[in-house]
């Protein structure tokens, strides 16, 4: 069942949990000849309702696997068990991984609709984008008129010259042109919940500043709740409300994005923050994550970030460690999350903290420079 808390603060009521999906004990097993490839492992995560939810990991840590699990989409011969809750609005809560077929098809675009990277692997070649729209929506029985009133409002939103698009083949529209259009045909038949696989992965960086605030946008005119995928922590940082961390196939932090920028408490996490080129951090601070991430079929014993971890003890390598609540919604699962805190600076926050003292010490040397910058 999912919990909804409620707490009064100054009088007033407010919903702190609204899970609109909830995700309980996921897992995915491949059968590998070399042995168990566990690609998911154990992932609990609730979706709540209205917010934009960042999932960041590197390359091969299991987030495409989430992504395809929330939808019982995982491919052949992966075996997913676990349990996925969808909440709508209204009516009973629905068991994703219990529905037959035609119900799993209803649900994918109706409720819950997937952006994945690349776009053009998702368009058919040989029909123009209109075909597209109206076999969604035939395929949905949902009226054509209406549908098609609605895809031109959509590309409208996401400032493409509709009816230019709708008569274009795929290959006629640019990379960004492109993504953009298959984020408008996903809310086509008005889903709640977006969930997007990397979907500005291919674009360069000015399209993909642009399609987060294009996001932005469609998520507050038609009221979605979005889960973004992505290895980019700072594109995401611009758009989540919430982030969670993925390492070796976990979970291994979540909380606000505030929480998460300002006092992450993993290791890999103040490893990721300070890995990435623009969060304030001249670019000579950047620090790559030494050693590489885990095979699937040999995921360390205990931490399975033990190996890479300046503070691993012998409590990492022999006991996983549990999902420790630091606030009401930052989870970090480390036996050291404190003395990582005390003990790894993050680079955005030096610089911070740098920039503070500067001023503090010469303040009008500092307004002379930002009247100058006028
Ligand atoms: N069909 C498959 N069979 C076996 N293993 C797979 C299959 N698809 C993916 N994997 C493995 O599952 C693990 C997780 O992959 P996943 O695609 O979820 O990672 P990711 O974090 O999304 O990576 P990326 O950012 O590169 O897309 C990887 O080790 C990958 O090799």
């Amino acid at each position: 069942m999912s919990t909804h808390e409620t707490t009064v603060t100054d009088g007033r009521s407010h919903s702190v949990s609204d899970p609109i999906l909830e995700i309980r004990n996921a897992e995915v097993v491949f059968e590998m000849d070399r042995g168990v490839s566990r690609v998911l492992d154990n992932v609990s995560l609730d979706i709540q309702r209205g917010e934009i939810l960042g999932i960041v990991g590197e390359s091969g840590s299991g987030k495409s696997m989430l992504a395809s699990s929330t939808l019982d989409a995982v491919v052949e011969p992966g075996v997913l068990s676990g349990s996925v809750t969808y909440y709508p609005e209204e009516g009973d809560p629905v068991d994703v991984l219990e529905l037959s077929d035609s119900e799993l098809r209803q649900l994918r675009w109706e409720e819950i609709a997937m952006v994945f990277q690349g776009a053009m692997s998702s368009f058919n070649p040989t029909m123009k984008i209109r075909d597209h729209f109206e076999e969604t929506l035939e395929a949905h029985n949902y009226s054509l008129s209406e549908g098609m009133s609605r895809a031109h409002e959509l590309l409208s939103d996401l400032y493409l010259d509709s009816e230019r698009v709708l008569d274009s083949y795929p290959h006629e529209l640019s990379g960004g042109m492109q993504q953009r259009t298959l984020i408008a045909l996903s809310v086509i038949l008005e889903p709640n919940v977006l969930v997007m696989d990397e979907p500005t992965a291919a674009l360069d960086l000015l399209m993909q500043r642009s399609i987060i605030s294009l996001l932005e946008e469609l998520k507050e005119k038609y009221d979605l709740t979005m889960m973004f995928i992505t290895h980019d922590l700072p594109l995401v940082a611009e758009l989540a409300d919430r982030l969670a961390v993925m390492y070796a196939f976990e979970l291994i932090e979540q909380g606000t994005t505030e929480e998460m920028l300002q006092n992450a408490g993993h290791p890999y996490t103040r490893a990721l923050l300070n890995s990435t080129p623009n969060l304030d951090a001249p670019l000579e601070e950047m620090r790559p994550i030494p050693g590489s991430a885990p095979d699937p079929v040999a995921v360390p014993d205990g931490c399975s970030y033990h190996p890479r971890c300046p503070l691993a003890t012998d409590q990492c390598v022999a006991t996983d460690p549990p999902s420790e609540p630091v606030t009401e919604s930052h989870l970090i699962d480390c036996h050291h999350w404190e003395e990582s805190i005390e003990s790894i600076p993050l680079n955005h926050q030096k610089e911070a903290t740098t920039r503070t003292t500067d001023e503090e010490r010469n303040p009008m040397d500092h307004q002379n420079q930002m009247e100058g910058e006028r």
